[in-house]
């Protein structure tokens, strides 16, 4: 009876929970089923948050009990699934709710200096501070013609590809876009952060030239930077499952030896680009008279951590370790290229599948944005939702339903409440930020109102959003964003892609800037035309982001194509 007893898995009282918990490993079961069904263990805690409400808890081992917490056998997982309250313990409760260690730890082993796996201390704002530079509206209006020239290459590639299908030379009725869109991204971020691109889509566009009777899906070896890129990516998305999350970052550091010869080889890198980065500057900085901010002249992002090093420097303040610059070099090229490109990914297979908006689109760019024809969108132009509504509707519409970022934790930092529950320190809070912003619906309204007496002051404030439509909800409609004017309404019901608050997404402006130039771009040339189900299936595989396991694509030129298809 005693060994039954202490192997009993503790919930935290009063949250509801899982009524099937296994003994000695509570919800651990359950989980992998899910994970294993769906592809991602967030499926879990989204099927447990529906089903309970919007708090609920899972339970990891022997959770909270005694024996579980004091051995690190168990663990409790509180989820939050009000879109309300979320926004609010983001916003305006954020020392009550830490970014969580789990996912420092993920990060710790590649980066430990970069903002990714640093807790919210002194280092981290003062790495926020030195690189917000490069997501202010200047620099990012310099960076648009660099992102367009990727995009354009990212068009040229497809252009040949699509011939080859279109002439008949291969039995395929479409070819795989997952390497383009993903080389397409690291190419951005490479050509921002130092200036340069690694020319990944060149070289496949170079390659389909090369080799005019080879496949259309057919493409060279990656570059060796990305493919070590990739090796880091990897083995951080898999990370997620280790046992033992605080010695993830030793046991990586001490028996992956693939990862380490990846990341030996892109600090090799990063520190030749910085160190040629500071030679040049040197050399420039004695003819340098300019007053302009360094927004307005910096060409890369090495330059803006540079110039405010210098500034530092003349100031006697803290500058940067070259340790903490390569950290947060690495954190651009990860954290900038994945999500990114998981989410361009989505946006390539949904549209496949929506010829009328596609229409749509294209006819708002043509009429609204008329300079396309002559030359590409700056970013003031591409930016302004008031005249272009449709794009952004499209774009905000994409990020609701292609949940890139599934879930984001945060620990609790001290004894506290969560809609009347109350939650202890040390307990893990996971919000499913994917599947709220699709699925809170006018439906549960009565269930959030009912909440108001026991939310938060600041939440009491009101809710910031409206809330979908119960019937519509789950379905990918763009128009949803729009008021019956047709103007833009960014408010018109839950959405969180980037998270929000100081811990929210750093690079949320450079990520819309980026989706709007692709959507733009390749919409202005192509049509995508629907595919077979068996080439567009929507099976997803999740690691720190939820990747689409397929991306064919066919794209017509959109001369070609038969409008009165949309008629
Ligand atoms: C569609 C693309 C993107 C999506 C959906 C996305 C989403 C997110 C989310 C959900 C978080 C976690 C926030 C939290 O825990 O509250 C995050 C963090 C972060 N993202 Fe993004 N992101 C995207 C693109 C980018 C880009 C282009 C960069 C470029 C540098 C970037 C850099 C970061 C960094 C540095 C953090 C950590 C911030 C911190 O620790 O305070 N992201 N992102």
């Amino acid at each position: 009876f005693t060994i039954h007893h202490v192997g009993k898995p503790t919930p935290l009282p009063l949250i509801p929970h899982n009524d099937n918990m296994k003994w000695l490993v509570g919800d651990i079961p359950f989980i992998a089923k899910l994970a294993k069904e769906r592809g991602g263990v967030s499926y879990a805690f989204d099927d447990t948050a529906l089903r309970l409400g919007p708090v609920s808890q899972v339970v990891i081992g022997l959770g909270a009990s005694w024996i579980g917490r004091t051995f690190g056998l168990g663990q409790v997982i509180v989820i939050l699934a009000d879109s309300q309250e979320i926004h609010d313990l983001l916003v305006n409760r954020a020392a009550e709710f830490d970014r969580s260690k789990l996912v420092n730890n993920l990060f710790a082993a590649t980066l430990p200096q970069g903002m990714l796996a640093l807790p919210t201390d002194q280092q981290f704002k003062h790495h926020k501070r030195y690189l917000g530079i490069t997501m202010t509206n200047p620099y990012l209006a310099r960076m648009t013609p660099r992102i367009v020239d990727r995009m354009q290459e990212l068009v040229d590639l497809w252009s040949v590809a699509a011939k080859r299908l279109a002439v008949g030379s291969s039995a395929e009725v479409a070819f795989n876009a997952l390497d383009d869109i993903r080389l397409s991204s690291i190419d951005v971020i490479a050509s921002i952060t130092f200036g340069t691109s690694f020319d990944g889509v060149k070289a496949s566009l170079e390659y389909l030239e090369r080799n005019p009777f080879t496949s259309p899906s057919s493409r060279p070896a990656i570059p060796k930077l990305v493919a070590d890129l990739e090796v880091l990516l990897d083995t951080i998305g898999k990370g997620i499952f280790f046992p033992v999350p605080t010695l993830l970052p030793w046991w990586t550091r001490t028996f992956n030896h693939k990862w380490r010869k990846a990341l030996t080889s892109t600090h090799g890198y990063l520190r030749s680009r910085l160190y040629s980065a500071r030679a040049d500057y040197e050399l420039e900085a004695e003819h340098n008279t300019s007053k302009k901010p360094v927004a307005h002249r910096a060409d890369n992002v090495l330059d803006i951590i540079l110039e405010r090093e210098r500034e530092d420097q003349t100031r006697g303040a803290k500058t940067l370790t070259e340790t903490e610059i390569i950290d947060e070099l690495t954190t651009f090229a990860l954290g900038g290229s994945e999500t990114t490109a998981a989410t361009m990914q989505w946006s390539v297979k949904i549209l496949c599948k929506h010829r009328v908006v596609q229409y749509k689109l294209r006819t708002e760019l043509l009429n609204n944005l008329p300079v396309i024809n002559t030359r590409p969108p700056t970013y003031t132009e591409i930016s302004d939702e008031t005249n272009l509504p449709y794009l952004s509707a499209v774009m905000y519409e994409i990020l609701r339903c292609s949940r890139t970022a599934a879930a984001i934790d945060r620990d609790v930092t001290c004894d506290t409440t969560l809609l009347g529950y109350p939650i202890p320190k040390g307990t893990r809070l996971q919000m499913p930020i994917g599947m709220v912003q699709q699925l809170e619906n006018e439906g549960s309204k009565h269930v959030t109102d009912a909440l108001d007496s026991v939310r938060n002051a600041s939440s009491l404030r009101g809710r910031k959003t409206g809330y979908w439509s119960a019937s519509d909800a789950h379905l990918f409609k763009p128009e949803r964003w729009l008021r019956p004017d047709g103007s833009f309404n960014a408010t018109a019901g839950p959405w969180l892609p980037f998270s929000y608050g100081f811990r929210g997404c750093f690079g949320q402006k450079l990520a819309l800037i980026q989706l709007r130039l692709f959507l733009t771009i390749t919409q202005f040339n192509f049509f995508f035309d629907a595919l077979p189900e068996e080439l567009n299936g929507w099976k997803s595989y999740e690691t720190v982001t939820s990747h689409p396991v397929q991306c064919y694509v066919r794209p017509i030129p959109w001369d070609n194509v038969d409008m009165s298809l949309f008629r």
